[in-house]
C-alpha cells in the first residue's frame, strides 16, 4: 500500500499535487451538489488515471459505482447504507473507518481493502467523541489485523507521520497539514520525501 495518503476537500488541489507523484487520494467532499460531486469525480477519475493514481471515493459509493471508479472510503455511519453486494460485484475495493474495538471487529467482518484508525492526534477538521489513540493504539491495531493494510489519520503533520508510519502503519493520510499549508506542493514533496 502506498504510504501517502492524500485527501482533499475538492478536485481543485489535484491538479497540482497529483503530478507531483502522490500515488494514493482521497476525495472528500462535504456540502456540494449532486451534480458538483458527479463532475469533481469525474475531473478526480481522470487527473488519478493520467498519473497512475489510486482515487478512493469518500461517502458517495453510488456516485463512484455510477462513474466507474474502483475504490471507496467508507465511515460507520457510511457502511449502514452502503450497499457491499453491490460494491463487490462492480469491483470496488473498500477502506472502512475505525475508532474503537467493537468498530475494528464490525469493519473487520467485511474483508476491507484497508482499516483506517482515527484520530491519532487531534485535528481542526472535524469534531470528533474519540480522543487521540496515539501510537501504542496504532501498533496495536496493527498486531491485530494482520496482512491488512493499516491507513492512519487525525493530526498528522510529516514529523508525526514518521513515528507513525514507525509505529506499525502502513500508510498516513492527510488533510489540514497540506490543505493550510502556505505552500501546498512544497508541503506535498516533503511528505513525499518523508514516506519514501
Ligand atoms: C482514510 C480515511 N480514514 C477515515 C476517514 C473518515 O471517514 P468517516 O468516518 O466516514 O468520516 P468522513 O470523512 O466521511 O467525515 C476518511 N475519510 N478517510
Ligand atoms: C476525516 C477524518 N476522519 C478521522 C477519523 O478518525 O476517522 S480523523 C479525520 C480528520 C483528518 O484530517 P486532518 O489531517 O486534517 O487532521
Ligand atoms: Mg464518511
Amino acid at each position: 500500500m502506498q504510504r501517502f495518503y492524500l485527501i482533499t476537500s475538492s478536485v481543485e488541489p489535484l491538479v497540482q499535487l497529483v503530478p507531483l507523484g502522490v500515488k494514493l487520494v482521497q476525495l472528500r467532499i462535504k456540502n456540494a451538489s449532486e451534480s458538483d460531486i458527479r463532475r469533481q469525480i469525474t475531473v478526480a477519475k481522470a487527473i488519478c488515471e493520467k498519473h497512475t493514481a489510486q482515487l478512493v471515493v469518500n461517502d458517495h459509493w453510488g456516485l463512484a459505482i455510477e462513474l466507474g471508479c474502483d475504490f471507496v472510503h467508507l465511515g460507520q455511519e457510511d457502511m449502514e447504507t452502503a450497499d457491499f453486494n453491490a460494491l463487490r460485484a462492480a469491483g470496488i475495493q473498500f477502506g472502512l473507518s475505525t475508532h474503537d474495538q467493537t468498530e475494528l471487529d464490525r469493519a473487520m467482518s467485511f474483508d476491507p481493502a484497508y482499516i483506517a484508525l482515527g484520530p491519532i492526534y487531534e485535528t481542526s477538521l472535524k469534531k470528533m467523541k474519540w480522543a487521540p489513540q496515539g501510537l501504542n493504539r496504532v501498533a496495536e491495531w496493527k498486531t491485530q489485523i494482520g496482512q491488512t493494510p493499516l491507513v492512519a489519520i487525525g493530526g498528522l503533520t510529516p514529523e508525526r507521520g514518521a513515528k507513525v508510519l514507525q509505529a506499525g502503519a502502513d500508510s498516513v493520510a492527510v488533510v489540514t497539514d497540506i490543505q493550510t499549508a502556505k505552500n501546498p506542493a512544497e508541503r506535498t514533496r516533503e511528505w513525499l520525501k518523508v514516506c519514501g
